[in-house]
């Protein structure tokens, strides 16, 4: 790959191995979740996440995606409990999403695809950023969640009202007083296992936990994520879609459901 990462034919999740081999380590990220070849885990304990909208800070275009950052300084914002021991704290969230509604999620669910997937971003404050958490085994928890075609999202219209000032890669603008909570499904049952970030640098350090709920998303919402650029100003435009990669090799590995 002659060039950065992306999601384009000459430098796509296929490519990423020539600078990343990692992404054909033991536990690559996505996965194709199958609900019967989950294990009920009784010992899971229910979702702990508490967050303080005034920690928002930023809404930013890398390139890859656009992410929503926080402030991380302070454990004001953190996920507990779930499948993990001790604190993490929220770094971020992001989206993937597709050219179209039949695809756009990273992890699929028997097959399913769904047309975006949310990731929330946290770190384990046994280590002292996240930077250093990121190269750990059990430095990072994200949580997943799908959205699915519906009624429009109130919450999430909030975040692509911002998009105006954000549509090349590298533009910023101040985002604050956002609650991520309210993106979150009514019902937090889910999926976990040990996994990586679905980009490079694909470093095995997450622990996955996937909420079985969606949330809604309408189709004109989803076009509003497509009109979102991969390119910078000045540059050819090309929209950021189908910024997912694909479902990766279980290798063996145990997924646990936090439900019956
Ligand atoms: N790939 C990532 N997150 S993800 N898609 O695995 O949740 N990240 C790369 C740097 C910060 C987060
Ligand atoms: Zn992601």
């Amino acid at each position: 790959m002659s060039h950065a990462w992306g999601y384009a034919a000459d430098n796509g999740p296929d490519k990423w191995a020539g600078n990343f081999p990692i992404a054909n380590g033991p536990r690559q990220s996505p996965i194709d979740i199958v609900p019967g070849e989950a294990s009920f885990d009784g010992g899971l304990k229910p979702l702990n996440l508490k967050y303080d909208p005034s920690n928002c800070l930023e809404i930013l275009n890398n390139g890859h995606s656009f992410q929503v950052t926080f402030a991380d300084d302070s454990d004001s914002s953190t996920l507990k409990d779930g499948p993990i021991s001790g604190t993490y704290r929220l770094k971020q969230f992001h989206f993937h999403w597709g050219g179209s509604d039949s695809r756009g999620s990273e992890h699929t669910v028997a097959g399913t695809k769904y047309p975006a997937e949310l990731h929330l971003v946290h770190w384990n404050t046994k280590y002292p950023s996240f930077g250093e958490a990121a190269s750990k085994p059990d430095g990072l928890a994200v949580v997943g969640v799908f959205l699915e075609i519906g009624a429009k999202n109130a919450s999430l219209q909030k975040v692509l009202d911002a998009f105006d000032t954000i549509k090349a890669k590298g533009k910023q603008t101040t985002f604050t007083g956002f609650d991520p909570a309210t993106l979150l499904p009514g019902c937090l049952d889910y999926w976990t296992y040990d996994g990586s970030l679905t980009t490079p640098p694909l470093l095995e350090s997450v622990t996955w936990i996937v909420c079985k709920a969606p949330i809604s998303v309408s189709c004109e919402q989803m076009a509003k994520f497509r009109s979102l650029l991969f390119s910078a100003e000045g540059e050819p435009e090309c929209c950021m879609v189908d910024n997912y990669r694909p479902p990766q090799p279980l290798k063996g590995r145990p997924v646990r459901a936090s439900f019956q």
